[in-house]
């Protein structure tokens, strides 16, 4: 298999895995994978991610335009681009539309979410303890991307090793070097937005 080939099956296969999850209801969420430092293959706009054939990927640029196609990226296609601008290490995106990700985020609105004493958080790279605290910003919800961009940009460009951030009401960003480490940063926040959730319950 081509290596073009393998990031086409490994993006449909992270479609499978969120749907598994129910983390990208109806048609939400998108997923990227990075072909070289030019190219991106990123999902179609407006498709379910359980159900993605190859011909719901497309390749965009590195600013987001699309290469050699005549399909709609994602809506969100710039935050692929900034990220992987960003962590160069970045090889896989996943957006998810999870219920925690979106009711927890919707407290907090504009700023950060900061883990702690949570053993989970050892699933992000380079955490070996769970007193090492984790900070994921969280950035009001904005139809605007180019706005929405700039703010993420900023966050970025000085925190490089950031492995998600999240948008309020939305969703959840989450990425990594590979298929399994995207999964797992991916699958640590949602685990942990689940979990402050559940706190703040018990603390009422
Ligand atoms: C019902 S989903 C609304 C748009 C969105 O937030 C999303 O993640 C999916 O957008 P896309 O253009 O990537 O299909
Ligand atoms: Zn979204």
């Amino acid at each position: 298999m081509t290596e073009l080939n393998q990031l086409k099956q490994d993006v449909i296969n992270i479609g499978k895995w969120v749907d598994a999850h129910n983390w990208c209801p109806a048609t939400s969420g998108n997923l990227s994978a990075r072909i070289d430092q030019q190219r991106i293959l990123i999902t179609v706009s407006g498709n379910a991610k359980g159900e993605l054939t190859e011909n719901d990927l497309m390749e965009v640029d590195s600013k987001g335009n699309p290469y050699n196609s005549d399909k709609k990226p994602s809506a969100e296609t710039l935050l692929h681009a900034l990220i992987y601008g960003h962590a160069q290490d970045a090889r896989y995106i996943i957006h998810t539309h999870s219920v925690y990700g979106t009711v927890f985020s919707r407290a907090i609105w504009n700023g950060e979410i900061r883990f702690n004493n949570y053993e989970m958080q050892k699933a992000f790279r380079g955490v070996t303890s769970h007193e090492q605290e984790i900070s994921v910003p969280v950035y009001g919800n904005n139809q605007d991307m180019m706005a929405l961009g700039r703010e993420i940009d900023t966050y970025l460009a000085s925190n490089p090793s950031c492995p998600a951030f999240i948008l309020a009401g939305h969703g959840i960003y989450s990425w990594g070097s590979t298929v399994a480490e995207a999964k797992r940063h991916s699958e640590a926040m949602e685990f942990l937005m689940e979990c402050e959730y559940k706190s703040c319950l018990l603390l009422k």
